[in-house]
């Protein structure tokens, strides 16, 4: 079982039971990577809104959604179809593809002025919109939410690190954090050899915001100390938040970005999450927080970019 953190009780408490409550999420971090979140004050609707406009998308003929295909490979947002994706291809294993397929969207505001041309052409790269009356409604609402949780999130784990609660607020001025949707269609009896719906992968940023399908199956996360595998199960209207590679580096790896896959059950009906992938400002400075020289300094959106392009089929 993953450990849950209540963040509307941690921001509410004071002395000694909000710096118990920090360091339990410390200890969470250092430990799995992995939290259940409760306490986040998302409406139920603005997840009910995004979740059924993404249903209505996935269930449109093909040719429709193609309509936002990604126009060409490495686009990072638009609808990339089956086969497109094998994520276990960042880890250098090399499977079949993943058993899904994605609606992606970016930022939504453009920051003027970023010297680096890379950030209009990838991370600020604008959303395609596929035609459906209200979807853009609803998913820029949630976006919104979940940009605004994610900072949240980011401060309390400032403070977790024994650092002042507005540490990051610096770096997430114009985040380029994406958010996906994402349908694993019902599957059949039997997969490939080594494939999965999602293959065993990192995520890349600071954090993930994950509302996986209520009741289903199959996310899993692989114990950083025992190598064994467990399945994670979120109860209805929380969240999973999981700590990405750039937040590992950037803690020195005090906090682990922890393998997780969402494993292919043969006959498993169709599952539906949506992924928030918080990714500080383009420019941000990513340094060792503890004055080490663990890891070279690195820019946010460059560092996002060269892992971005290793999962593509
Ligand atoms: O669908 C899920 O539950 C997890 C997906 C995931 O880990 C990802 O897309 O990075
Ligand atoms: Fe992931």
């Amino acid at each position: 079982m993953i450990r849950a953190f209540d963040l509307a009780a941690f921001e509410g408490a004071t002395g000694a039971d909000r710096e118990g409550r920090a360091r339990e999420l410390d200890r969470i971090c250092r430990e799995t990577g992995f939290l259940v979140l409760s306490g986040h004050g998302v409406p139920e609707a603005t997840v009910q809104g995004v979740w059924e406009a993404a249903r209505r998308f996935f269930a449109l003929p093909p040719e429709e959604k193609a309509q936002v295909s990604a126009p060409y490979p490495g686009y990072p947002y638009g609808w990339l179809g089956p086969n497109r994706e094998a994520l276990a291809r960042s880890k250098g294993e090399d499977t079949p593809p993943d058993l899904k397929e994605s609606f992606n969207g970016g930022p939504l505001t453009r920051p003027e002025g970023i010297a680096d041309p890379d950030a209009y052409a990838f991370c600020y790269a604008p959303t395609l919109w596929p035609d459906l009356p209200g979807f853009r409604e609803a998913w820029e609402a949630y976006y919104r939410a979940l940009e605004d949780l994610a900072a949240r999130v980011m401060r309390a784990m400032g403070v977790a690190l024994n650092l002042p609660e507005s540490f990051f607020d610096s770096y997430l001025r114009a985040p380029v954090s994406a958010l996906r949707a994402l349908h694993y269609p019902a599957m059949p009896e039997a997969a490939l050899p080594g494939q999965q719906r999602a293959g065993a992968h990192t995520d890349y940023g600071s954090l993930t915001i994950l509302r996986p399908q209520p009741g289903s199956r199959g996310l899993e996360i692989r114990d950083p100390y025992s190598g064994q595998w467990t399945e994670v199960a979120a109860p209805p209207g929380t969240f999973v938040v999981n700590i990405g590679d750039l937040m590992a580096r950037w803690t020195a790896d005090r906090w682990v970005s922890t393998l997780h896959r969402v494993v292919a059950i043969p006959g498993q009906p169709a599952r539906q999450s949506l992924a928030f992938f918080h990714q500080p400002d383009w420019e941000a400075e990513i340094v060792p927080l503890d004055g080490s020289d663990a890891y070279a300094p690195v820019r946010s959106g460059p560092y996002l970019r060269a892992k971005f392009t290793a999962t593509g089929t």
